[in-house]
């Protein structure tokens, strides 16, 4: 089970989450989150991560000049959209991207999964009127189809008390956290941290 600590806003939490043997951390480069963090930001929490750490940019439907920006800038190994950016959009950076998906039926994720056939995953967020993640809100996971064309990565509400039954139930290629693992917005938390990576782990077993 792979597990993604998103929104990580301070170097010390990035070395932690890598510590505590995570997989990827995001990075949000969209200014209305309370996680945006600046370029600046972002190289020095990527400078201090080591070596297999994925680290994967997140945006809501920004310009190309601003991914282009950041990605000259900062060494991104993958890209997330949250917006209603279109699949041309998404593919034309030449990095492996997830696309996201806000999900109110079990059409949604089909459809977009088709739409997005070139994406290296869809990832399910709980739909919430006018945000676009980050709520720490979760969706009823039997909307999620058996046979979706693409690897899923399971978002939105999870925390340390239920990803262990998310993973068991839904059986995602990996898990995606933000809000879940924070004593406060952007900051992150070394014990929930530490106790969402072991549920994930678990539930996989
Ligand atoms: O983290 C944010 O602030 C954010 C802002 C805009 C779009 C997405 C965002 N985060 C992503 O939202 C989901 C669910 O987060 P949560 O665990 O429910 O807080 C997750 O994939 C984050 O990467």
């Amino acid at each position: 089970m792979r597990v993604k600590i998103c929104g990580i806003t301070r170097v010390e939490d990035g070395v932690e989450a890598a510590r505590l043997g995570v997989d990827a951390v995001g990075l949000v480069f969209y200014p209305k989150s309370p996680r945006n963090v600046s370029i600046a930001r972002a190289s020095a929490i990527i400078a201090a991560l080591p070596p297999f750490v994925t680290v994967v940019g997140l945006f809501v439907d920004a310009t190309r000049e601003w991914v282009d920006t950041v990605l000259a800038e900062c060494a991104l190994d993958m890209l997330q959209f949250h917006g209603d950016e279109t699949p041309e959009f998404c593919a034309s950076f030449h990095r492996p991207y997830l696309k996201a998906v806000r999900v109110r039926a079990a059409a949604d994720l089909t459809a977009a999964a088709r739409r997005y056939a070139g994406a290296r995953a869809m990832l399910a967020d709980a739909f919430v009127e006018g945000v676009h993640g980050g709520t720490g809100t979760s969706f009823d996971w039997s909307l999620i189809p058996q046979d979706l064309p693409l690897p899923l990565i399971l978002s939105g509400g999870l925390d340390p008390d239920n990803v262990e039954e998310a993973v068991r139930a839904v059986r995602p290629s990996a898990v995606d956290v933000s809000s879940g693992v924070e004593s406060a917005k952007g900051i992150k938390d070394a014990a929930r941290m530490a106790a969402f990576i072991s549920g994930a782990r678990h539930g996989s077993l």
